[in-house]
């Protein structure tokens, strides 16, 4: 079932190029989408895009065959909780002036009454936050320390722990471990992977490390200069046939 199609979606910004240029695909439920491409192909704004926090020049974008371009701001309340975003720097996600549970709780607070959780179950505010930081494998106690007091890798998994909270159909990781360090790159991936299947997740996993997204990914989008150059099966990635720009990607990783 697709989850989201997106026909012919352009975005450019005033005196600037054409961020997103003429792109076309469908991302399916349950699947991890990747997409790959080099800095300033327009990966984020593609992302930004799907999250409607900004506007698209022309285009269509559909989850589950509903054009979001013509819901109104309360049509769009309901489709902004299925869909959740993972930034890359973790850090700045996070209010450094609020305690890890506080952060945690945010999203809950602003559904909670269209909310129908069937993983996670809402009893009180510190019985919840301890179920969200044991699903990213994080001790309780942090629920009251502050992000300063915790490591970057520590930092993400509260922001995935958030992201996932209010059980959301997708999440757009945008550049998840980019600031992370080797070791917790590939603990979070592997995180990332557990819970997509454990929840039920869809993801759209954007990186400029084919490596990492082809770890994650069951297909793949390649980007370049806001086209979309080429798609494909992750087995499918060394295959004569590849894009040479999919193909100059492979040499260097
Ligand atoms: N708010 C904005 N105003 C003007 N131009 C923008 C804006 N946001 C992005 N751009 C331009 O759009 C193009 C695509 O940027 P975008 O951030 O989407 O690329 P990206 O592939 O996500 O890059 P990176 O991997 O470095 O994050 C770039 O040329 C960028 O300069």
């Amino acid at each position: 079932m697709s989850l989201f199609t997106v026909k012919q979606l352009t975005k450019s910004y005033p005196a600037g190029k054409t961020a997103v240029n003429n792109l076309s695909f469908e991302l399916n439920k349950g699947e991890c989408l990747g997409l790959v491409g080099e800095s300033g192909c327009g990966k984020s704004t593609l992302a930004r895009c799907l999250l409607w926090i900004e506007s698209i020049d022309s285009g269509s974008i559909y989850f589950k065959n509903e054009a979001i371009e013509q819901l109104n701001e309360r049509q769009l309340h309901p489709y902004r909780k299925k869909i959740q975003i993972v930034f890359q720097n973790p850090s700045a996600a996070l209010n450094p002036k609020l305690k890890i549970k506080d952060s945690l709780i945010d999203p809950y607070a602003q559904y909670r009454k269209e909310l129908n959780l069937s993983h996670f179950s809402y009893t009180s505010k510190d019985a919840f936050v301890k179920q969200l930081l044991e699903a990213v494998e994080l001790p309780s106690d942090l629920a009251n320390q502050y992000p300063h007091e915790l490591s970057g890798g520590q930092r993400q998994r509260v922001t995935i722990a958030r992201a996932i909270s209010i059980e959301p159909e997708l999440i757009v990781l945008d550049e998840p471990t980019a600031s992370l360090d080797v070791i917790s790159q590939g603990a979070v991936l592997t995180l990332l992977t557990e819970l997509r299947e454990t929840l039920n997740l869809s993801y759209l996993f954007i990186s400029h490390d084919l490596a990492a997204v082809r770890q994650m990914s069951q297909r793949i989008m390649v980007m370049k200069e806001g086209k979309l150059v080429d798609q494909f099966n992750c087995d499918h990635l060394f295959a004569e046939e590849r894009h040479p720009y999919t193909k100059e990607l492979i040499s260097i990783f």
